[in-house]
């Protein structure tokens, strides 16, 4: 026999006004598409990882489709000086040597995909990890960086060009979560460490996503950074192009991936806080959601909030 402990009343309502406000977006967002970049803190903190995963699963059961693409840098510059691998710098930049890429696509693909996997997998067969590599999913192209006008050569880094979706479509369609890692091949077949925002921008647009959310370690954009912290909740893809020259050069990637998304026919992209335990949640299931919402143009926008 159990007995209840009749709860405080207010509490009560409080936690069943918190899953109710939940409805329109589940509605919503019934069967949609999902691509979710994971990276930053949330991906090398344990309780920031189960906590992803938890959401992950949550988002699966609760009838959307998500699809995960992550990056990995700390965990690859950790296995880097832990196997003694020189870094070589050219204009200050880190340059991908041959050498380095293959413990690039080994952290990537056997390590931080692998427990995801396993997070997710804990509480149900869902997981499939995957590369950009795997039935021709990406094609990058070598990236050159500018330093000081100069063109720098930096090795095996590339951007997502192309999206061959069909495997990660035939995995969503057979209810399956597929976690992508950022390597992929370049068109002559050798393999590159592409940025995994542009990465998840690409296939969100090529699996014509209903949504992009990319989890970073800020609050999300902030208006009129450095002068003030307050948090931009949603912009036009306009409003947007009109300040990235202003934005700090972390953000910068992100929000020209969540335009890449939007431009591409994505009708929303977030920028959420990782280091904010289930951030996904509460982004994509409460009203006013945490972080920063982008959207096509200020009729859409409006269409979103009502
Ligand atoms: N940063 C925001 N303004 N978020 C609002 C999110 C609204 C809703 N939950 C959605 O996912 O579409």
């Amino acid at each position: 026999m159990s007995t209840v402990n009749r709860p405080d009343h207010a509490v009560a309502q409080e936690k069943a006004a918190t899953l109710i406000e939940a409805l329109p977006w589940l509605e919503r967002f019934h069967n949609a598409i999902v691509v979710i970049k994971y990276g930053g803190n949330a991906m090398t903190d344990k309780e920031l990882q189960r906590a992803f995963a938890e959401d992950i699963v949550f988002l699966r059961y609760a009838g959307l489709r998500p699809v995960v693409v992550h990056g990995g840098g700390p965990q690859i510059n950790e296995m880097l000086s832990r196997l003694g691998i020189p870094t070589e710098f050219r204009g200050g930049l880190r340059v991908t040597t041959p050498e380095a890429m293959e413990v690039v696509r080994m952290v990537l693909v056997g390590q931080v995909g692998r427990e995801l996997v396993g997070l997710v997998n804990s509480h149900g067969p869902f997981a499939v990890g995957l590369s950009g590599e795997d039935a021709g999913l990406f094609t990058a192209e070598r990236r050159t960086a500018t330093v000081e006008g100069t063109p720098v050569d930096i090795g095996l880094v590339g951007d997502v060009v192309s999206v061959r979706p069909e495997a990660v479509r035939d995995l969503i369609d057979a209810g399956r979560i597929p976690v992508v890692s950022s390597v992929a091949p370049d068109a002559e077949g050798l393999v590159h460490n592409v940025n995994a925002d542009t990465a998840a921008a690409a296939l969100a647009v090529a699996l014509g996503a209903r949504k992009l959310v990319i989890l970073t370690d800020v609050e999300g954009l902030y208006r009129d950074w450095p002068n003030s912290t307050e948090v931009i909740s949603s912009l036009t893809a306009d409003e947007l192009r009109e300040m990235l020259p202003t934005l700090s050069s972390g953000m910068v990637p992100k929000m020209e991936a969540c335009l890449r998304a939007v431009d591409g026919g994505v009708p929303q992209a977030h920028v959420i806080d990782g280091r904010v335990a289930h951030s996904l949640l509460l982004e994509i299931f409460t009203d006013a959601g945490i972080g920063t919402m982008v959207l096509p143009a200020r009729q859409e926008a409006e269409k979103e909030n009502s």
